[in-house]
């Protein structure tokens, strides 16, 4: 029979995207036909990735052997990993990965290259951070490249090849590295509570021990000053990522390109301005409401709406935190929060 261009492989990959991600699978479906399935693929492939960190119930020894090898796994045409825990959402995807092998086989040269370069290198730093605490502020950085600043980095490259960005893209991996670590670190810093309670530590030994004496004391001291002072420093780290998103987004050509980018930022600011000071972070899942989530995917679709959409939260952040005079990293988040609303 004819292959259908859409073929029922290519179905299944959406349902997937479907599955995994309700209102960014819409996000994706909208970028430009030249880059929608790369994406897509590449979406499900570090999905699968990321599921097999996730998942407590794989020996440790038989996990790292899995991240280092998961890039070769693109190439072999059927497979699939059966031995999930039930309780991994994304389990299923990785039951009929031989699905996303199929599309991901049918993409350019050029595109397969890039995601199983970038699958190969997340591995890696996956497998390396397996036995590695997360101590240092570098530390956190580093990790936070190989989950997310890869996936920037391999994004650029993406953008290039399909042709509607330029090369300029190919050159900006310290840019495009922070777009991956500022989303990374919103959602650290607004996920404390259940990565605890998980066993999960994101959180850096350099910042929480100023604070606190075990990580733990984070979301159960009676003392939650020190936890939302702790909380406030690891915000005040994400501000440093601002003017490399900003610039970045201003480099983006393609409307549907800028949206699936810009509306992922706008979020993660919505999100750490809703942390900020919120000593809620430190006992439950503080989500961003509905209706904000809305108002910013309508409103994120040009680089002016973005920078007010910045503008708007570093004012809520500021009007926040001087309610603070008493916290130690008042000073440093006002000037910082100071001097990004004059340059932008
Ligand atoms: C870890 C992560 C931040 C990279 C995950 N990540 C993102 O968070 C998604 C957004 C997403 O998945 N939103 C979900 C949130 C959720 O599931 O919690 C939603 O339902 O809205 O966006 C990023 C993403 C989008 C656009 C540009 C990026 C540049 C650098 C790095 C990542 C970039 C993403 C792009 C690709 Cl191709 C793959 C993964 C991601």
């Amino acid at each position: 029979n004819i292959k259908m261009k859409s073929s029922g492989e290519l179905k299944k990959c959406y349902q997937f995207l479907e599955s995994t991600s309700r209102s960014f699978a819409t996000v994706i479906q909208e970028i430009h036909p030249k880059l929608r399935n790369a994406i897509c693929i590449y979406y499900l492939v570090l999905r699968g990735l990321d599921t097999i960190e996730d998942d407590m119930g794989i020996n440790i020894n038989y996990k790292r052997s899995l991240l280092l090898d998961f890039h070769t796994h693109l190439y072999e045409i059927g497979w699939s990993f059966e031995e999930s825990s039930p309780e991994e959402k994304d389990a299923p995807l990785l039951m009929e990965f031989h699905v996303v092998i199929e599309e991901f086989l049918k993409l350019d040269r050029a595109y397969q290259d890039t995601i199983s370069d970038i699958t190969k290198q997340m591995g890696e730093g996956m497998a390396k951070y397996l036995d590695k605490r997360i101590n240092t502020v570098e530390d956190w950085n580093e990790y936070c490249h190989y989950v997310a600043g890869l996936v920037g980095i391999g994004l650029s490259k993406l953008f290039y090849y399909s042709g509607l960005e330029d090369k300029s893209f190919l050159d900006s991996e310290k840019i495009s590295n922070s777009m991956g670590l500022y989303l990374q670190k919103a959602n650290i810093i607004r996920d404390v509570n259940e990565d605890l309670l998980d066993d999960r530590r994101f959180w850096p030994t350099e910042i929480w021990s100023k604070h606190v004496n075990y990580i733990r004391d984070i979301i159960l001291s009676k003392q939650s000053d020190k936890s939302v002072h702790c909380l406030n420093e690891m915000c005040l780290n994400t501000f440093d990522h601002v003017p490399d998103v900003i610039e970045y987004l201003s480099m983006i050509r393609d409307p549907s390109v800028f949206n699936f980018c810009a509306i992922p930022q706008t979020m993660a600011i919505a999100t750490i301005s809703a942390c900020l000071n919120n000593e809620l972070v430190l006992k439950e899942n503080v989500k961003i409401r509905k209706g904000e989530a809305i108002r910013i995917m309508y409103e994120a679709n040009n680089f002016n709406n973005c920078l007010k959409i910045f503008v708007r939260y570093l004012d809520t952040m500021k009007a926040k935190i001087s309610k603070s005079p008493e916290d130690p990293s008042y000073k440093l988040l006002i000037n910082k929060i100071s001097t990004l609303r004059t340059n932008i």
